[in-house]
């Protein structure tokens, strides 16, 4: 599992997984299946419980009573969480004792993964009648399963950060799912003003869209472009297996979609549709749609439930999380719109599969955007890779070694992306450090009516914030020329020729970090250390157009 060692603090030695669920779920055969798959240990703790006491369960509850039994349970799983490194399933109460839930808590905390393993109910029971030999189903084992269900499913669900439905599937297609479900990035995104949510990075992540969803919503548009539509077709399958009734809504494709025209039509459709407040958005593609739908969801009626699918890199890394959504208008870009929070964001990395290859490499221009504003790594996986990821190709993408170089670029990046949300949702200072390279680059966009690619534009937004930062004194000759190079061996531009200073400055002002009518940009004194550059003298402003221009 190879997330796990990313987040590995030290040596010590943690489960490569944890199972949690009801009695008959599974826990036992599907942990030992996902334990032979990936050539790991499993341990069960009731049966290092029965082990240890030396008799049978029913026989220990029998004499000593539950509470007895509960702090076995509790010694026996500190201990192993803190000793064993395979695949271990817990009984079906332990989480019901707090001391366990708080030894959960804390694994979890440090990128351990607990999966709570949902079987459908019937299915659950009739094994677990069939295992016999439990306590806590002693009487009516059927009405017994059932209240201790509903006193534990809220609990697994606190306890759990994965959960797997498993209803209707052979045990090694549902240990393929759990494993591939575990081993995925998670970064958490929480904040003043923000309702937490997770951002999972994964093959496999679109199954998460009904835990997200809950059971609140009845129906969910599913707002998508017809690019992606293999993928959509996967998500709305799932959303339907689970009870959805789904509004499979097409927009136009990029920029053509973000615009308030479209969102008008999206809202007579939920308006026709019968669209209530408990209902939901789904917003699956590229930027340009989880802006688009996430600006849908933040207006009608005031607001409602969404979860963003991004399906491109630039989403993935960047778009689909910290609740910036909006339309441009045709005097510029991200006028219109939003801060609203998503309740999830799942990047599912198999939907990466069908991108064109230029289209990645303009998401690493936002991917090399976090490197230069805070996370120096980011910048160094570039440079090693830089090759491979020029060639990226969509269809052997799963199966080649750049899989998990692109899914750690995704959660660094993220991650680059949570830290100065989470400080600052509404943008009034640090979160504009995100918008580096974006006055020049979203003025370019606009000055070439949308043909050129967002991720392109920042690209050369960056050059010029790194002259004019080098102009004002702050940054030195040879970091404005490693960003050059850098961008260049990505297959990034780095100059352009688009248009004269004036119409430029213009868009300029038009920016959302102006005010009034000073310009203010984000400048970089070193990597890794962006700041504010309000009002530079005028003429400087002209020199680093006229530096980015010279390069064309
Ligand atoms: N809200 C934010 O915080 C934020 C952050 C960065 C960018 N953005 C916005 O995001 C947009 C740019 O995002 P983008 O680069 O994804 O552009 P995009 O949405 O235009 O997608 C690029 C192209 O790729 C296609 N595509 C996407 N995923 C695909 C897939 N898996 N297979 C095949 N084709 C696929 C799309 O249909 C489109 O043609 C801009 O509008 C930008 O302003 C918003
Ligand atoms: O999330 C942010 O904040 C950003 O600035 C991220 C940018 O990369 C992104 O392009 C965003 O859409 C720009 O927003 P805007 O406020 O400049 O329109």
């Amino acid at each position: 599992m190879a997330t796990h060692s990313r987040h590995d603090t030290g040596a010590r030695r943690r489960p490569a997984a944890v199972i949690v669920g009801m009695m008959g779920a599974g826990k036992t055969r599907l942990g030992k299946e996902m334990s032979q798959m990936l050539g790991i240990g499993f341990a069960d703790a009731d049966q290092q419980i029965e082990d240890a006491i030396g008799m049978s369960i029913p026989k220990y509850f029998a004499r000593h009573g539950e509470a007895a039994f509960r702090e076995v349970e509790r010694r026996t799983v500190a201990e192993t969480l803190g000793s064993f490194d395979g695949i271990y399933a817990l009984g079906g109460g332990a989480p019901m004792t707090p001391a366990v839930r708080e030894a959960l808590h804390d694994y979890a905390e440090h990128g351990g993964r607990v999966i709570y393993l949902l079987a459908d109910p019937s299915e659950a029971m009739e094994r677990a009648r069939r295992g016999g030999g439990r306590p806590m189903l002693d009487g009516d084992a059927d009405a017994r399963w059932m209240a201790l269900y509903e006193q534990r499913d809220p609990v697994y669900r606190q306890v759990a950060n994965v959960i797997v439905r498993t209803h209707g599937m052979t045990p090694k297609a549902a240990a393929r799912k759990m494993i591939e479900m575990t081993n995925e990035g998670i970064v958490h995104v929480d904040g003043a003003g923000i309702e937490p949510y997770d951002v999972r990075i994964g093959e496999g992540a679109l199954n998460h869209l009904p835990d997200v969803l809950g059971a609140g919503p009845v129906r969910v548009a599913l707002i998508h472009t017809q690019s992606v539509q293999r993928h959509s077709d996967r998500a709305r399958a799932i959303l339907r297996k689970a009870g959805y009734e789904v509004s499979d809504i097409v927009i136009p494709d990029a920029e053509a979609g973000k615009t308030v025209q479209v969102a008008d039509g999206i809202w007579q459709r939920l308006g026709n549709e019968g669209f209530t407040r408990s209902d939901a958005i789904v917003g699956l593609g590229g930027g340009a749609c989880t802006d688009l739908a996430g600006f849908v969801a933040a207006t009608w009626m005031r607001g409602i439930r969404y979860v963003n699918c991004p399906t491109s890199l630039l989403a993935m890394v960047d778009a689909s999380t910290g609740g910036k959504t909006g339309v441009n208008t045709p005097q510029g870009k991200n006028l219109v719109g939003s801060f609203y929070t998503p309740a999830g964001v799942l990047a599912d990395l198999r939907t990466l599969t069908s991108l064109p290859n230029d289209i990645f490499i303009e998401g690493l221009g936002e991917v090399a955007k976090s490197g230069f504003i805070r996370d120096p790594e980011i910048l160094t996986i570039l440079e090693d890779h830089a090759d491979e990821l020029r060639a990226f190709d969509g269809e052997a993408f799963l199966d080649s070694p750049l899989k998990p170089v692109v899914a750690e670029l995704i959660e660094r990046t993220v991650r680059v992306k949570a830290h100065h949300v989470r400080a600052d949702l509404k943008e009034a200072g640090l979160r504009e450090f995100l918008n580096y390279g974006h006055t020049f680059g979203h003025a370019i966009e606009q000055l070439e009516h949308f043909r050129w690619r967002h991720g392109n534009a920042v690209a050369v937004g960056m050059v010029y914030a790194a002259e004019l930062s080098n102009l004002t004194g702050h940054l030195d000759r040879p970091t404005v020329e490693y960003t050059y190079d850098l961008l260049d061996r990505l297959g990034l531009p780095t100059s352009w020729n688009g248009a004269g200073f004036d119409e430029v400055l213009a868009l300029m002002h038009r920016d959302k970090k102006a005010r009034g009518n000073t310009l203010r940009f984000v400048g970089l004194e070193e990597i890794g250390r962006p700041f504010h550059l309000d009002d530079p003298d005028p003429q400087t402003v002209r020199e680093a157009f006229e530096r980015v221009r010279q390069q064309a």
